[in-house]
């Protein structure tokens, strides 16, 4: 099968490669020409001349990509044509980006992509929303793309379910990566582990916490055994928000994956606002001690005056 493929950064290029490896053909198109087959979008589709097949593009571009590719997409493919989003894009733009290529009647599926740099060794867990009969004309590239063994595909339903579905994973992978973290900094922390690492590591077999992201967790600590390389600061990409937000409009109880995305906001600050408001207010009601900012009067430490 032929397949253009628009991204070929960290996940783009990979994929082209285990699609390769498979025996399809991919044209790849990217912003960087060192690593490009085709010099803009219209070459890449004037490259698809596969007869027989409709022309099938994969984008797997940054989200804030997703819209100018989709609109130029538009004008150069044809009716019947597929466009795949494999990006990590919100579910809710997934109708809208179906319906403005359905104006062409351009098929669109969105497809969940899992398992990040090591995918062309191990494959990518897939998770897809469109109509069946669309679905079943990209199968040969989801087959090429997914891991060898049983598992690793979902059609999970119509358009916007796949990349739901890829959210709520995403919302998982914040909550067991949180626990992990957690239970990590304690061991560091109280004076009674003598190897935190190897620990780790014996847990990767027999536990009932054995993972794929604890031998991750168990890869960095070899690299640098107390992580000293490493600032704690976490970014998010924003899939640990939208899974909160869903769990909001469907009022379900997400606790350990809400708190653990709030955890990354509070690695990102130097000092805290709402700790500041604590100490405050512990020290305006019990006098309690409170620790000065570096540029404050230190004489506010003492207990408050009452009026
Ligand atoms: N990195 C991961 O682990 C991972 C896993 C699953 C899904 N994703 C998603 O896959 C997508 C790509 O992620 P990545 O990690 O490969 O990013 P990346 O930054 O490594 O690569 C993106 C590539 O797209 C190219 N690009 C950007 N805009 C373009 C455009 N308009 N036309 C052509 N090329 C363009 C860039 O030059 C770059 O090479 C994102 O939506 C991301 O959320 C990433
Ligand atoms: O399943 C995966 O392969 C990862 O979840 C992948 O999608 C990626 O690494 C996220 O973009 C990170 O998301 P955050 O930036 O929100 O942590």
């Amino acid at each position: 099968m032929e397949l253009g493929l628009v991204g070929l950064g960290k996940m783009g290029g990979n994929m082209r490669q285990r699609i390769r490896n498979a025996g399809h053909t991919v044209v790849g198109f990217d912003h960087n020409q060192d690593i490009s087959d085709a010099k803009d979008l219209a070459d890449m589709v004037g490259k698809l001349t596969a007869t027989g097949q409709p022309k099938v593009v994969w984008m797997m571009v940054p989200v804030q990509a997703i819209d100018p590719v989709v609109t130029e997409l538009a004008e150069l493919l044809s009716p019947g044509d597929i466009v795949i989003d494999g990006g990590n894009s919100r579910w809710t733009d997934d109708t809208r980006r179906a319906a403005q290529l359905a104006e062409k009647d351009i098929r669109f599926v969105d497809c969940g992509v899992s398992g990040g740099v090591w995918g062309l060794e191990n494959g990518y867990a897939l998770m897809c929303g469109g109509d069946k009969e669309t679905v079943d004309v990209v199968m040969p590239i989801f087959e090429a793309l997914k891991p060898e063994g049983e598992f690793g595909f979902v059609h999970a339903g119509k358009v916007g379910a796949g990349h739901f579905s890829k959210m709520v994973h995403n919302g998982i992978e914040y909550g067991i990566m949180q626990a992990y973290a957690e239970g990590y900094e304690l061991l560091e922390t109280a004076d009674i582990v003598e190897n935190v690492p190897e620990a780790f590591e014996s847990w990767r077999e027999g536990t009932v916490i054995r993972s794929w992201l604890l031998d991750l967790m168990v890869n960095a600590l070899k690299e640098d055994t107390h992580l000293d390389k490493i600032r704690g600061y976490a970014e998010d990409s924003g899939e640990g928000r939208w899974t909160v937000e869903a769990a909001i409009d469907n009022a379900v109880p997400v606790p350990a994956i809400a708190a653990a995305l709030f955890a990354r906001f509070a690695s990102r600050q130097e000092d805290s606002p709402a700790m500041k408001a604590i100490a405050a207010m512990r020290n305006q009601f019990g006098g309690h001690a409170v620790k000065g900012a570096e540029s404050a009067d230190p004489s506010y430490a003492t207990p408050p005056t009452k009026h």
